[in-house]
């Protein structure tokens, strides 16, 4: 093993090279997402750069991501690194790796200086943004868009932000947050994001990621109607839970062997 490898690294890049040696072999055998791209959104800094990169703005909304800043060691420097990069209180800290491990998924909201002191790095620290406790959750398959709501964390208002202090570790909230969708809110939070701008916005990232199965959750700023932000992305998601998954799903792999059967008729004309 290398210095300054992990054992997750060292299986990770193993597992990388069997797949590439696998596909070298086998030409046949469609590549439906390649392992480096998927990678990419092993990390919370990483997974939301496409998103900060694009800018996207237009007369349906504009998508950003939620201030943040990247501690990878020493809790005791986290005040001063969040003051001088201009980070409001409260903010969510992530950890920095997004495995799908137990460990990945503890979150939790700091709400004064002193608590960040108690965090553990490395993790990525994230202004908290209103949003009336709604999220919307959109699939991606290729070419197709879903979009579901969900519960989400209730709102922080300044006042509860004053009298408030320490960390709160928060549950795993996509897990216990049922469909927001039968529910009684606030019809200006509970509207979808438009659709020309979730088209767009998964266009850009299904070319800027390299991916096509993956999802993201996004959120609107409270008291805006086109004010978006993107907050996770994750890869194969558990589409059980998106609507019309198999004729989704069916789409998709038919279209996939269709254009695969065109390029191979077209190869052998020449
Ligand atoms: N910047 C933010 N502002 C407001 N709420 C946030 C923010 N980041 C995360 N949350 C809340 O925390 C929840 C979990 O965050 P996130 O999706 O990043 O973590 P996760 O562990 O990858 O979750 P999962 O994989 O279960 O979706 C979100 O669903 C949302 O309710
Ligand atoms: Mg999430």
């Amino acid at each position: 093993m290398s210095l300054g490898t992990s054992p997750a690294q060292q299986i990770g890049k193993e597992w990388r090279r069997i797949l590439e040696e696998y596909r070298l072999g086998h030409p046949d055998v469609t590549v439906l997402d390649p392992p480096d791209a998927i990678l990419h959104l092993r990390n919370r800094q990483s997974m939301l750069q496409c998103v900060a990169d694009m800018n996207l703005s237009d007369s349906y909304g504009r998508v950003g991501v939620p201030k943040q800043l990247v501690i990878k060691r020493d809790a005791s420097s986290i005040p001063e690194a969040v003051n001088e990069a201009g980070l409001r209180l409260p903010l969510v800290a992530k950890p920095l790796v997004a495995d799908g491990s137990a460990k990945s998924h503890e979150l939790s909201l700091a709400y004064d200086q002193n608590s960040l002191l108690k965090l553990e790095p490395p993790l990525v620290l994230q202004e908290f943004v209103n949003h009336g406790g709604v999220l919307f959750k959109v699939y991606i398959v290729g070419e197709a868009i879903r979009v579901v709501r969900r519960f989400s964390l209730p709102d922080v208002s300044r006042r509860e932000l004053s009298k408030s202090a320490g960390v709160f570790r928060f549950p795993r909230v996509s897990c216990a947050a049922a469909s927001a969708d039968d529910a009684d809110l606030d019809p200006n939070i509970a509207e979808l994001p438009p659709r020309p701008l979730l088209e767009r916005l998964a266009k850009e990232l299904r070319r800027g990621l390299g991916l096509r199965l993956f999802n993201l959750d996004i959120i609107r700023e409270h008291g805006t109607r086109d004010r978006f932000y993107v907050i996770d992305i994750n890869y194969f998601p558990g589409y059980g839970k998106m609507p019309e998954y198999e004729h989704v799903f069916t789409d998709f792999l038919l279209s996939i062997m269709q254009s695969q059967c065109k390029k191979r008729a077209l190869a052998d004309q020449y």
